[in-house]
């Protein structure tokens, strides 16, 4: 199944709800957050092979619905990416909850662990995917500085055919990720779900430290 929107206004696409599609006692939802280049996919990669997550990305799925024949959303989600601004969160909310559904689908289960990689990046979304999708379980944090940020998106840029690694574009994501995002990362720390890993080291090293605090976090 395709997590393609139908083609509707992006407030439609997302209906009100009395409770939430997913249940937290099925279905296990971890945000992946962290600035851009912090290393969130290469690190949900590591803990899909070792932990048997599956990982949805964000900027994935909007980059796959971007490029979808016929999607009424193209060129918005096409304008926002380009400009680092988040996407309208019906859109992103839908595209997420599609692809969960088509997951759990395809395994004939009810019950699924997730890792939502680059999500909720703003507090509206946080509310709303936790009201009408799903409540988060526990938030890892990637802590990188911004300069190491820029060297790899700059590295990644050389190969990713992305039109958002490019100094300016980038530096419009920091901007976003500090004014917008960095607040859904503070709200969850006062709620005490957030795992925060130094996102600096080597990828094997992140790994075994993530790993290791994911296990703990979610079993407690
Ligand atoms: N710990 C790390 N050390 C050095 N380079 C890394 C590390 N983690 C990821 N990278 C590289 O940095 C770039 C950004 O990583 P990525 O996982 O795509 O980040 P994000 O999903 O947070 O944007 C990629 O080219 C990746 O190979
Ligand atoms: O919930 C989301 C996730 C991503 N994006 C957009 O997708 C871009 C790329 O996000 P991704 O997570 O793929 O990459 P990152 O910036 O973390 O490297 C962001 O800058 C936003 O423009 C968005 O609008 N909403």
């Amino acid at each position: 199944m395709s997590p393609a929107i139908e083609n509707q206004a992006p407030a439609a696409a997302l209906p009100a709800r009395d409770a939430p599609v997913f249940s937290p006692a099925d279905v296990t939802v971890v945000f992946v957050l962290g600035g851009p280049g912090a290393g969130k996919g290469t690190q949900c990669a590591r803990l899909v092979a070792e932990q048997g997550f599956h990982h949805l990305s964000a900027g994935d799925l909007l980059r796959e619905e971007q490029d979808r024949p016929g999607s009424q959303f193209g060129q918005l989600i096409k304008d926002y990416i380009k400009d680092g601004l988040i996407v309208p969160m019906e859109v992103t909310i839908k595209l997420l909850e599609n692809a969960m559904t088509a997951a759990l689908k395809e395994k004939g289960t009810t019950k699924g662990r997730f890792l939502i990689d680059g999500f909720p990046r703003k507090m509206d979304q946080a509310h709303k995917f936790e009201e009408a999708v799903c409540p988060a379980k526990v938030v890892l944090f990637f802590d990188c500085p911004e300069k190491v940020m820029e060297e790899r998106l700059l590295e990644r840029g050389k190969t990713s055919g992305r039109t958002d690694d490019n100094a300016e574009s980038i530096r419009k994501r920091f901007r976003t990720f500090i004014e917008t995002s960095m607040p859904v990362v503070n709200f969850y720390e006062g709620q005490g779900k957030v795992i925060k890993v130094d996102a600096t080291p080597s990828p094997a090293d992140v790994s075994v430290t993530t790993s290791k605090l994911l296990t703990e976090k979610l079993s407690s």
